[in-house]
């Protein structure tokens, strides 16, 4: 091989490689399941309801144990769940940014730092001593994503971040979170039913009998996809 050829080849932050897993109830969800994410750049995850997507989110964050298969993630990874609600676990907006960055050892200094330049990202600065209760749904999925990105987190697993959200909000965040992708060089796989934001993606997943059935430019299977709702 001309070592040239292999100059163009894009490395995977995020590879999964015939990963299988099954339920104690007996239930096989992943069937030799396999994808690549390319690093820093934005994917997305579909699938009808109970196809796996969370639960291969939750084996990739190693919030579950893998059965069999390879897993490999390039940096520290981090978690938005759908519901902000079950992660955010501090009383103010920086004490949870903060909460994450306990084991790093870092001085105050370096911690508060961390904080302002997390929450500037997310445009919430302005929000550091707020209650936690006192957000909004779209700024605690802001917060939950400030807390990675104040982690200093390379792989980012997001699991239907808009579900809970009103149109607007729902595009604001993912438009937020491709901008964040594309200036830090972040790699991140996004779960959604919700088709339009595959306009936002780089590529997209698609899941169904336990592995990936199609992959590659969002437009054709968000075309595929809304044929198949308009039928
Ligand atoms: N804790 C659990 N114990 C047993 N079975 C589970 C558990 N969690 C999920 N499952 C099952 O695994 C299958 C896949 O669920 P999963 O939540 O991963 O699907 P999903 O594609 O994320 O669905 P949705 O789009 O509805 O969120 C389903 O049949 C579900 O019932």
């Amino acid at each position: 091989m001309n070592p040239s050829d292999s100059v163009n080849v894009p490395t995977s932050a995020i590879t999964v490689r015939q990963l299988c897993y099954s339920w104690p109830t007996g239930a096989q969800v992943l069937k030799s399941c396999s994808l690549a994410v390319p690093q820093g750049e934005f994917w997305m995850l579909l699938g009808t309801n109970g196809s796996g997507k969370s639960t291969l989110l939750r084996l990739l964050a190693g919030l579950l144990a893998s059965q069999s298969g390879e897993i490999a993630l390039q940096g520290r990874v981090g978690f938005v769940f759908q519901n902000p609600d079950h992660q955010l676990v501090m009383p103010s907006v920086g004490a949870d940014v903060a909460f994450g960055l306990v084991e790093d050892q870092l001085s105050l200094t370096e911690v508060r730092q961390r904080v302002v330049d997390a929450l500037s990202a997310v445009k919430l600065q302005e929000l550091q001593r707020r209650p936690i209760y006192a957000l909004s749904g779209g700024q605690k999925q802001r917060i939950a994503i400030a807390g990675a990105l104040a982690r200093q987190c390379q792989v980012l697993l997001f699991d239907e971040p808009t579900a809970l959200l009103d149109p607007d909000s729902q595009l604001d965040l993912v438009s937020q979170v491709r901008s964040l992708v594309k200036s830090r060089g972040i790699t991140a796989l996004w779960v959604t039913h919700r088709l339009n934001e595959l306009d936002y993606s780089d590529g997209a997943f698609l899941l169904s009998g336990g592995r990936v059935v199609a992959a590659g430019d969002p437009e054709p299977l968000k075309q595929r996809l809304m044929q198949q709702i308009d039928t």
